[in-house]
């Protein structure tokens, strides 16, 4: 078994190949590195880093890749526990890819919202405990993923002339999340806090954003990926079929609630999106994005 026979050392599917260890197909290969996933021989944690640069945004193939991903760990039953990180200083991930709601094709739409819900499914309804590691930015639906995670640990802000920011910013940008992801606020950070959160468009400093219960730790940036793995292996020692009843417990009715929903849930982001209204909105919002590199 693989946790069991490789020393100490991180492994990327692609190289435990090499070394002649059968693993099934990761997503190394055919996403293009979109995803990294890696195992820790000895503990049995998982690793799957978005390495999607510049920002980890969410587009389609960024969906499908994680999903992926994730499906492939959870089909290895000595894996207990996975965290869920980036490769790119200063961005956890930017949300969804805005480009894919700009000018769509409706085809490709419905693909992209479908694979953004089958994150929603996958992450938060998953058999593994979750530990987001928030190295850096963590808008709207970069919000959701650590939202969908068990536990988040996210850098602190101290000492930073410009923090990371975590929550649901949507309002602001004249859209709103949908009512899943809103759910999942709630059921987080209680009702007034998401209330706030929401109306406002809020993007919370990670001294906040703890404070508030949106994440549940802060430590140095160079500390976040290693601490994150630290506490996946505790997790990872709890009995698995309690933790799950447990997670399933708060969990199980909004899952099927979309579940039931979902087709709904498609055609209403896709009418949403493709309105005239909303389109002026992503236009500007696209524009506003590059002139602020210019
Ligand atoms: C009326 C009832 C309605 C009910 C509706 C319900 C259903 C409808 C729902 C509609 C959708 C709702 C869900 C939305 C969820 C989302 O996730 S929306 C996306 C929100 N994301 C953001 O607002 C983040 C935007 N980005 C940033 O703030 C910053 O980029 C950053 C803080 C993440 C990082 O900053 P920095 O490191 O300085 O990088 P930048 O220079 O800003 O960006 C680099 C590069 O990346 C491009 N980019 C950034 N973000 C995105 C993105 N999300 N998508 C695509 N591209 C992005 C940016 O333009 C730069 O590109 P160039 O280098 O200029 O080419």
């Amino acid at each position: 078994m693989l946790v069991a026979t490789l020393s100490k050392r991180l492994l990327r599917v692609g190289q435990a190949k090499r070394c002649g260890l059968s693993l099934r197909s990761f997503s190394d290969a055919k996403d293009k590195d979109l995803v990294l996933t890696s195992i820790d021989g000895d503990t049995g944690v998982a690793t799957i880093t978005m390495n999607q640069a510049p920002v980890n945004s969410l587009s389609l193939e960024m969906c499908q890749a994680i999903t992926t991903a994730i499906k492939e760990v959870e089909s290895q039953p000595e894996i207990q526990s996975l965290v869920l990180a980036s490769s790119l200083p200063g961005v956890f991930c930017a949300g969804l890819d805005i480009t894919e709601l700009h000018k769509p094709d409706e085809k490709r739409l419905t693909d992209f919202w479908h694979s953004f819900q089958q994150i929603y499914f996958d992450l938060y309804g998953s058999r593994l405990a979750t530990i987001a590691a928030i190295a850096g930015h963590a808008p709207a639906a970069g919000c959701m993923l650590a939202l969908s995670c068990d536990y988040r640990i996210m850098v602190s802000g101290a000492g930073s002339k410009k923090p990371s920011t975590i929550g649901l910013n949507e309002t602001k940008l004249g859209i709103v999340a949908p009512s899943w992801l809103g759910y999942q606020y709630i059921d987080t950070i209680g009702q007034r806090q998401a209330e706030l959160g929401l109306s406002l468009g809020l993007l919370h400093q990670p001294e906040q954003a703890l404070a508030i219960g949106l994440v549940d730790e802060l430590v140095p940036r160079e500390e976040v990926l290693s601490r994150a793995q630290a506490e996946a292996v505790k997790w990872g020692k709890i009995p698995a079929k309690a933790r799950l009843a447990s997670k399933m417990l708060a969990r199980k009715a909004r899952l099927d609630h979309l579940a039931a929903t979902r087709k709904e849930d498609n055609d209403f982001f896709r009418s949403f999106v493709t309105n005239e209204t909303a389109q002026k909105i992503i236009d500007g919002y696209l524009q506003s994005l590059s002139k602020k590199k210019s």
